[in-house]
C-alpha cells in the first residue's frame, strides 16, 4: 500500500473515530459510575415533563422485547417521545429497539410503552437501564409487563413458545451489579426488599386463562428466567450450568427492570419469547444469531399482540385484587 493510501486511511479513521466519540458525548451514556445520579427529585421532573405534554394516565406500564416493538405501534392515540427528545434519558442502541416511549390506549386503556429498552452490554450501569421504570412510577403506572427474547433451555421448548416468567435467577446480582446498588431511595422502596414474589402469581394464572380464551395455550409455557450480561451468546458450557441450576430460558434482559419494580411497589407479570433453542451440544454445529431472534419475534408478532390486550383488559378489570402483594414506597 503506498504512503498516500495509508495518510488517507489514516485520515478517515481519525475522522470516523472523532465521530464516534462526539455521538457518544453526546447522548452521555457510557458510564460505569456506581453513582446512581437519578435523584428521585430528577426522576420527578422527567416524569412531570411527560405528564405535561400527554392527556392520559396510564395505569399499566408495557417494555417491548426484541423485535416486539410492534406492541407498541398498534396502541392507538399515540403519543410518541423518541428517547433522545426526553430530558436525561438513555438512548437505544440495539437493533429491534426503536428507542421510544409510546403513550397510548390498549383497547381504551390508557398505556405507557418502552419502545425499546436498556440493556448492559450498552454500556449502561443498570441502574441506569433501570431508570425508566422508577419514571413510570411516578407517572402513576402501578403494573408492569415486561417482554423479552430468550433462548430456550428447557429442551421441551420450541421456537415461538412464550414463557411467563414464574422467577429469576440474577446472574449478575450473584457478581454484585444489581439495578438497587448505591444509596437506597426509600421514597422508592426499602434497602432490602423481598423478591420471591416478583412476577405476581394471579397475573400469571391470568395469562394462562387469556392464552386459553385465544387457544394459545400449547405454546405458553411457565419457567425460570436467567440473565446474562451480554452481549456475547452463552457458551455450551455456560448453557449446560443453566441448565441444572434450574433455568428454562436464558437472556440479556428484564431483570434489572422487575427488580426495580417490585422494589417501587409495582404488580409485575412478564414473559420471554423463545427465539432460538440454546445449544447444548458440542456436535451441534448451529450458532445464535440475533436476526434469527428477530425473525422468530416478527413471525409471532400478532399471537404476541393479542396475548397482550387481553393481559391490559385483565389488569383493567381486576387490579385491586392484587394490592395486597404491593408494599408501598
Ligand atoms: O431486550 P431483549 O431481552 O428482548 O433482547 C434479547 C437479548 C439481546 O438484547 C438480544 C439478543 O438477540 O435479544
Ligand atoms: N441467549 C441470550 N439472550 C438471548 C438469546 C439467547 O439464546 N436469545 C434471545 N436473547
Amino acid at each position: 500500500m503506498s504512503i498516500n493510501i495509508l495518510k488517507e486511511n489514516n485520515v478517515r479513521n481519525n475522522r470516523l473515530n472523532a465521530n464516534a466519540l462526539k455521538k457518544v458525548k453526546h447522548i452521555s451514556h457510557i458510564s460505569h459510575n456506581n453513582e446512581n445520579f437519578y435523584t428521585y427529585e430528577l426522576i420527578q421532573s422527567i416524569a412531570k415533563f411527560l405528564l405535561d405534554r400527554i392527556n392520559i394516565r396510564p395505569k399499566i406500564g408495557i417494555i417491548c422485547g426484541s423485535g416486539m416493538g410492534t406492541i407498541a405501534d398498534s396502541l392507538t392515540d399515540r403519543h410518541i417521545f423518541p428517547y433522545e427528545t426526553i430530558p436525561h434519558f438513555p438512548v437505544s442502541t440495539v437493533p429491534g429497539h426503536e428507542g421510544r416511549l409510546v403513550f397510548g390506549c390498549v383497547n381504551g386503556i390508557p398505556i405507557m410503552c418502552m419502545q425499546g429498552r436498556f440493556h448492559y452490554y450498552e454500556g449502561y450501569p443498570l441502574w441506569k437501564c433501570a431508570m425508566p421504570i422508577r419514571v413510570m412510577k411516578l407517572v402513576g403506572v402501578t403494573h408492569l409487563l415486561a417482554t423479552n427474547a430468550a433462548g430456550g433451555l428447557n429442551p421441551d421448548f420450541e421456537v415461538g413458545d412464550i414463557m411467563i416468567i414464574k422467577d429469576h435467577i440474577n446472574l449478575m446480582g450473584f457478581a454484585g451489579n444489581n439495578p438497587l446498588l448505591g444509596v437506597n431511595e426509600d421514597r422508592f422502596g426499602p434497602r432490602f426488599p423481598p423478591m420471591n414474589k416478583a412476577y405476581n402469581k394471579k397475573l400469571r394464572e391470568a395469562v394462562h386463562g387469556a392464552a386459553k380464551d385465544l387457544n394459545m395455550s400449547s405454546i405458553v409455557k411457565e419457567g425460570v428466567y436467567s440473565v446474562i450480561g451480554g452481549p456475547n451468546f452463552e457458551t455450551v458450557a455456560e448453557l449446560n450450568m443453566l441448565r441444572i441450576c434450574g433455568v428454562d430460558a436464558v437472556g440479556m434482559s428484564t431483570v434489572h427492570e422487575v427488580i426495580t419494580a417490585h422494589h417501587c411497589g409495582m404488580t409485575v407479570i412478564a414473559f420471554s419469547l423463545i427465539t432460538n433453542k440454546c445449544v447444548t451440544n458440542y456436535d451441534d454445529h448451529s450458532e445464535a444469531k440475533h436476526s434469527e431472534v428477530m425473525e422468530a419475534a416478527a413471525e409471532r408478532a400478532p399471537l404476541i399482540r393479542s396475548l397482550v390486550s387481553k393481559i391490559v383488559s385483565y389488569i383493567d378489570e381486576n387490579h385491586l385484587i392484587c394490592t395486597d402483594e404491593i408494599f408501598s414506597p
